[in-house]
């Protein structure tokens, strides 16, 4: 069985889905690894990333994606680009964060895809994660993985790219809180740790900074019933506390787990005018190697 019929039959099942950009996306990989392989079928996987969307047709998916020295797939014309990736506790201020470098020409923002998580098809396993973690873990953190691989392998237009979050904080403290706390299954905790492993083994995921926004539990507490997302108002202190103890372990006392970039750690207990002054002041640490692009 060669690699191509493989993936046709993963593929073929979200034929719905052909027309969106992590569909595209799929049929170049494909269409890549076949003529990797050598196999022949590659060119009908070709076809098709071609004719699904028009702004793949300016280029070849071969221009797109192609092996590192490192033999991990890498996504080609995109080395000259910075990517930030902002993190921090829930309702700790990142999108409102990316919204103030939005204003900034020739930065673009990606949030993170709350909405997705929300509604997938139908579903909200955001929600259904918050009312029964042991049973929808696994499912909310699978759909937040490949989101989140989706976001970080999209193009990227502007000379900056500044994110919400990365695959890797959805690892290292979503997925681990479930796990450490006894909300995850061994079984659902080993079969994505080994999803995780392979996408980070075997494809490059670009990251230049982290902007880590950090705030005390109370804090994202009172923000968080201001924003008052339905799914979230189960949440207690007590969750914030265990968040938040997992990002120091990461990105301050580095205790934990690899960390893919250096480390821009911005206090961020402060209202909203005093936090505008801080990242006004923190700038040219963000956009340092790009400064001379920038006009607000
Ligand atoms: N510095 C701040 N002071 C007070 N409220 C803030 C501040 N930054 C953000 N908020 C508010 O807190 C809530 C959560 O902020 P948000 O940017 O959505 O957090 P995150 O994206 O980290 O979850 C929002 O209602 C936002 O308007
Ligand atoms: O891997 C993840 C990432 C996020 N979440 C949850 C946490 C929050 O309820 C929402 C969005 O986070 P914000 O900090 O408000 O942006 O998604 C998760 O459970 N797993």
């Amino acid at each position: 069985m060669t690699f191509a019929y493989l993936c046709v039959n993963i593929l073929c099942r979200s034929a719905p889905q052909l027309y969106s950009h992590s569909a595209v996306t799929s049929w170049r990989l494909v269409a890549f690894r076949c003529k990797a392989f050598g196999d022949r079928t590659g060119a009908f996987f070709r076809t098709r990333a071609y004719s699904n969307n028009s702004e793949t047709k300016k280029s070849s998916y071969l221009t797109m994606l192609s092996y590192s020295s490192q033999g991990k797939l890498v996504r080609n014309g995109q080395e000259k680009k910075l990517v930030i990736c902002v993190e921090g506790n829930i309702a700790s201020g990142k999108t409102t964060c990316l919204e103030y470098f939005s204003k900034t020409s020739n930065i673009e923002v990606l949030t993170e895809p709350v909405s997705k998580w929300r509604n997938v098809r139908g579903h909200n396993p955001l929600g259904l994660m918050y009312q029964d973690p042991a049973r929808w873990g696994i499912t909310l953190q699978t759909y937040v993985q490949l989101t989140m691989l989706d976001r970080h392998l999209s193009t990227i237009s502007a000379p900056v790219r500044m994110m919400e979050r990365s695959i890797y904080s959805a690892k290292y403290i979503f997925v681990e809180n479930l796990y450490r706390s006894g909300k995850m299954p061994e079984v659902d905790f080993a079969v994505l740790s080994e999803w995780f492993e392979w996408i980070t083994q075997n494809i490059t995921i670009p990251v230049d900074l982290i902007v880590y926004l950090q705030t005390s539990p109370q804090t994202c507490l009172e923000r968080l019933k201001v924003r008052c997302r339905e799914e979230e108002k189960v949440i207690p202190l007590e969750y914030l506390e265990v968040v938040h103890q997992l990002y120091e372990d990461w990105l301050i006392k580095k205790t934990s787990f690899h960390i893919p970039a250096p480390v821009l750690v911005i206090s961020a207990d402060d209202d909203m005018q005093k936090m505008l002054h801080q990242y006004e002041e923190n700038r040219e640490k963000i956009i340092a190697c790009h400064s001379s692009y920038f006009v607000i």
